[in-house]
């Protein structure tokens, strides 16, 4: 274990993949620390070092931060990005955390491909987060804490002082006669991790020494626990999810013990990109959509999104209202086509269409002359012969030519024209509803 950031920084840097290095630069004492270490790493210069400043715009000195920000950085001849978000004072969980999440999604849009972000994230920081997620009763992914590696964007979060305590790096901050910003917020207790490392860690402090260094242990143990469990719940859910990622068997899930249901359909939720299930929403999706027996009008809907239950599949997607019925558009193709309430149309692997088509929503009563067949069918025989729900039917929009001949039916169906048009160029379309 290694005692200071002088020893631990030349360490992690040595078993770091070869990668482009940023430096999460606040200006406050622990990011001071670590952007001083790494300046003085011959291997992180190698990485082509940079700092990243966020300009919050909260407080009445932020402008004076970055400036400081940018005199150290020159100082140490680093090239500094300072971009400026937009934070909502009146978000429902204060500033501090509309502030966080700006900062994060600023992260994440603007991280090089591979790119590693180092943070300066520290043991007592990690013993914060896990008391914050035990009072929340979190399971163990969130006990788990801060990891040391975590996705973000294109690029990757680091944290390699995790392993450190804070004392480590007031002494180097100390030794080095570093100069930094105290941000007031951070002494304002009415915010829970302010509270609990003002108030509640000296109290335990007291009593066992060691509280942080426990804590942060718990946390280590935790994340190990939680990446066996992860593999397991990734094969669980491959055993029940169908070809078309946004359905999982119902039966499959049936099948589950609950406690793994319920990982796999949170797990599920995430990768499709959708909010996450609030607290009473596995039970409900238990209790309504998982019988053989569900009504099939049953549905759980939640911050957009929605799951509902057809045939023996599970059905998760964004909220989205049905096509208009009086919308038209014409597209030939040369660039995506947008869809009324979002979603999209793309033609790829060909340049265009030879002329316009003309996309609209379903009437009704329309038929479609499939690839093979003598006669026309109706649209709606051929969508329900296919399995698609009837809700997805509602967003389906149709591309027709100027005789009213129906060429295609999102991406699910196409005319026998489409199909050899389509097969003659090696092209395809491509809808998402
Ligand atoms: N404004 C900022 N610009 C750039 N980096 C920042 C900024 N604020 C924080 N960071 C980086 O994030 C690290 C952690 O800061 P802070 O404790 O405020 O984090 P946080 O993102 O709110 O995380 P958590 O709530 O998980 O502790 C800092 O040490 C620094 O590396």
């Amino acid at each position: 274990m290694h005692a200071s950031p002088a020893e631990a920084i030349p360490a992690a840097l040595a078993a770091l993949p070869a990668a482009p290095l940023c430096v999460g630069y606040s200006g406050g004492l622990d990011s001071s620390v670590l952007l001083h270490a790494l300046a003085a790493s011959p291997a992180a210069r190698e990485r082509g070092l940079r700092a990243w400043h966020v300009h919050h715009g909260l407080h009445p000195d932020a402008d004076a931060w970055a400036a400081h920000c940018a005199q150290v950085c020159a100082g140490y001849g680093l090239e500094l990005t300072v971009s400026r978000v937009s934070v909502a004072r009146d978000g429902g969980d204060g500033p501090e955390a509309a502030a966080r999440a700006a900062r994060h999604a600023a992260f994440a849009a603007g991280l090089g491909a591979g790119e590693a972000l180092a943070l300066a994230h520290h043991r007592d920081d990690q013993a914060e987060t896990l008391l914050l997620r035990l009072l929340r009763g979190s399971g163990p992914d969130g006990l788990a804490a801060m990891r040391e590696w975590r996705d973000c964007g294109r690029g990757r979060l680091w944290r390699p002082l995790l392993a450190l305590p804070r004392a480590a790096l007031e002494a180097y901050a100390r030794e080095h006669a570093l100069r930094w910003i105290d941000d007031p917020g951070n002494d304002e207790e009415r915010y829970d991790r302010n509270f609990l490392r003002h108030r509640a860690l000296p109290l335990l402090r007291e009593r066992w020494p060691q509280a942080s260094a426990a804590l942060a242990q718990s946390a280590r143990l935790q994340e190990e626990a939680a990446g066996l469990l992860d593999s397991e719940d990734a094969a669980a859910l491959a055993q029940v999810r169908s070809l078309d990622p946004q359905a999982l068997s119902r039966s499959g899930l049936r099948a589950l013990a609950p406690a793994r249901r319920a990982r796999v359909l949170r797990r599920w939720i995430a990768a499709l990109a959708l909010p996450p299930l609030p607290a009473q929403g596995v039970a409900r999706i238990e209790r309504e959509l998982l019988p053989a027996r569900a009504d099939a009008q049953a549905q759980f809907a939640w911050n957009g999104a929605l799951v509902r239950a057809w045939r023996d599949v599970l059905y998760a997607q964004h909220l989205r209202p049905p096509l208009p019925h009086n919308w038209r558009a014409g597209w030939d193709g040369r660039a995506p086509l947008t869809l009324p309430g979002g979603g999209r149309w793309r033609l790829d692997g060909a340049a265009g269409f030879d002329s316009p088509l003309i996309a609209h929503a379903r009437a009704g009563g329309e038929r479609i002359a499939l690839p093979g067949r003598a006669h026309r069918h109706s649209l709606k025989h051929a969508l329900q012969a296919l399995g698609v729900p009837p809700w997805e039917r509602e967003r389906l929009p149709l591309l027709a030519d100027a005789d009213g001949e129906v060429w295609a039916a999102g991406d699910l169906l196409y005319s026998a024209r489409m199909d050899a048009w389509l097969r003659e160029r090696g092209a395809r379309l491509e809808w998402v509803a």
